[in-house]
């Protein structure tokens, strides 16, 4: 099953990138023998002039580059909290019942676009705070990469 994570906005060359890309190449590693493949793309942000223009242009952008059949994640800061272990426990039934792609969306600065949010199969919080794209980026492929270790056995995520 392949995991992408599609983002509004560049991360740029410097320390955010290097982790996301670090616990990327592990979660890689690690989910070979669980039948996991990772995979990012990235999305400009709209030059729309309003806000909800910019939104509604950007998750048609998402929403068109989705494989069939995906799951779609959404984070959303209004969105649902799961545990670590629940979050692995999540992708690792999503493989079993035979979900070729899991797809986890990564607003721009306004944030997702109503059509994304209805078109989400789930919405994703990390915490109620908001956070900077560049940082979810990173605490999602963190979140990843610890998945990959639970449902692995990996001694990585100690409860
Ligand atoms: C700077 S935030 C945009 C905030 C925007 N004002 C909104 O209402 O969604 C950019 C993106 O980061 C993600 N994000 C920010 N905080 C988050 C949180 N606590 N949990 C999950 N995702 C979050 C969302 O995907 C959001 O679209």
């Amino acid at each position: 099953m392949q995991i992408t994570i599609v983002a509004v906005g560049r991360l740029k060359a410097g320390p955010e990138r290097l982790l996301v890309e670090r616990y990327l190449e592990r979660a890689g590693q690690t989910g070979r023998g669980l039948g996991l493949t990772f995979a990012v793309r990235e999305f400009p942000e709209s030059r729309a002039g309003r806000a909800d223009e910019r939104m509604a242009q950007e998750a048609t952008a998402l929403i068109g580059a989705l494989p069939e059949g995906a799951r779609l994640v959404a984070l959303d800061e209004r969105g649902d909290t799961v545990s670590s272990d629940g979050f692995a426990q999540r992708i690792g039934s999503l493989r079993d019942s035979g979900v070729r792609d899991i797809v986890f969306a990564i607003g721009g600065a306004d944030g997702h676009g109503e059509a994304l949010r209805r078109r989400a199969d789930q919405r994703l919080a990390f915490g109620a705070m908001t956070w900077p794209h560049q940082i979810v980026r990173l605490l999602l492929a963190e979140q990843i990469y610890r998945a990959t270790t639970i449902l692995s056995g990996h001694p990585y995520h100690r409860v």
